[in-house]
């Protein structure tokens, strides 16, 4: 059978909400765990919990055949025991030692020619190799956080928790070293837990993401699925679906369900029955608009005509905000917004595959 990392155990604080956890993964291969969610909802209590840096009241976690923790008979196994790298938010590199003693630090005791070995490993590895002499002052964000990376995987750990590794950086820094992290770590083939509120991140880097709330796991799965069906409205909205609406199924024609919201109606595939109440969730970048009240003929099954309310601009993206009997909210790029003229108070259509519209069921 696989080894397996188990935990199912609990932390309190004081004040707060108790934090639970429960987290099944395989240890054999590499895979890397995304816990997501929103600030606060547990998740570096959750990783400090695995790493042995905390001390859950209840429960135990379980590393393949070892017992770190277990609040029945008192285990709690030490940190540096465990055999885990650990990367943190700022990446606490030694200001006053070089990139290659930083990197050293934890393999202190090993003889000169492993030390080296293992070093230019990962200095290769990185895209360190040149930087070894440097002080971490004299490097740039991304070249700082490799190191802190390299520090954490020069002792071989068996399990890698990072804790919002790419957080600091700039974005083109982000999205090059969220490339790279995937790479370097299935080449080590180590496993890994990661701290995340980055959708993107979580998508591009996840084979599994645990979604976090209020100190519960809300849902987990593979990431894709997880997003694009999320089991009810707070999730939906912890993993940005950006149109969350009450409706009811009123009519069922071959599969397509007619979900009534306020005064519009919507088609979608569901298996719901007719009466039934639910949660329709549609994400705005599924939104696509046309100028005017009359749509053309298009592959798209909802076509909801409505006024612009509202226009916001997001970087390269603005987002419209459409009242066509509920505020629809659609993600078009600055540059279409502007060959299309939109303006508030424009008539438009929006237009909505039925896959794109995703239904809850509500109790
Ligand atoms: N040392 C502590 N003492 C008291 N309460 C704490 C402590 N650490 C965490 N908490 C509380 O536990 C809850 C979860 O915090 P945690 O840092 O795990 O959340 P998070 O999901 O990692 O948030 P963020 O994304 O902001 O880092 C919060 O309510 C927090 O106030």
């Amino acid at each position: 059978m696989e080894p397996e990392l188990v935990a199912e155990f609990e932390k309190n604080f004081p004040d707060g909400p108790p934090i639970k956890v429960r987290l099944h993964r395989p240890l054999g291969r590499f895979s890397l765990t995304v816990l997501f969610g929103p600030s606060g909802a547990g998740k570096t209590t959750a990783l400090r919990c695995l790493a042995g840096l905390d001390r859950p009241q209840r429960g135990y976690i379980r590393f393949g055949d070892e017992i770190w923790f277990d609040a029945s008979c008192g285990i709690q196994v030490e940190p540096q025991r465990r055999q885990i790298g650990y990367l943190f938010q700022d990446y606490a590199l030694f200001p006053h030692l070089t990139v290659e003693r930083n990197i050293a630090y934890g393999i202190r005791r090993l003889g000169d020619a492993e030390r080296r070995k293992r070093i230019a490993e990962l200095t290769d590895l990185l895209g360190l190799a040149g930087l070894e002499g440097r002080y971490p002052g004299q490097l740039s964000g991304g070249q700082q956080q490799r190191v802190a990376l390299a520090r954490a995987l020069v002792c071989r750990p068996r399990l890698l928790l990072l804790d919002e590794p790419l957080c600091a950086l700039d974005q083109p820094t982000r999205e090059q070293l969220r490339r790279d992290l995937r790479r370097w770590l299935t080449k080590l083939g180590i496993p890994a837990v990661m701290v995340t509120h980055d959708r993107v991140e979580a998508l591009g880097l996840g084979d599994h993401v645990i979604v976090m709330d209020h100190g519960c796991v809300r849902q987990c799965g593979p990431p894709q699925d997880v997003f694009a069906a999320p089991v009810d409205p707070a999730v939906a909205r912890i993993v940005g679906v950006d149109n969350i609406e009450g409706g009811k199924v009123i009519r069922k024609v071959n599969g397509l369900a007619t979900i009534q919201i306020g005064s519009s109606e919507l088609l979608a595939l569901s298996e719901a029955c007719v009466g039934s109440r639910v949660c329709v969730c549609i994400r705005a970048e599924d939104v696509m608009l046309e100028r005017g009240a009359v749509a053309r003929q298009s592959s798209a099954r909802n076509h909801l005509v409505g006024r612009i309310r509202s226009l916001d601009r997001e970087g390269p993206i603005v987002r419209v905000g459409i009242d066509c009997g509920f505020l629809l909210k659609a993600l078009v790029t600055h540059q279409a917004c502007e060959d299309m003229g939109l303006c508030d108070g424009m008539d438009v259509t929006a237009l909505i595959k039925a896959p794109a519209v995703r239904l809850i069921a509500r109790e």
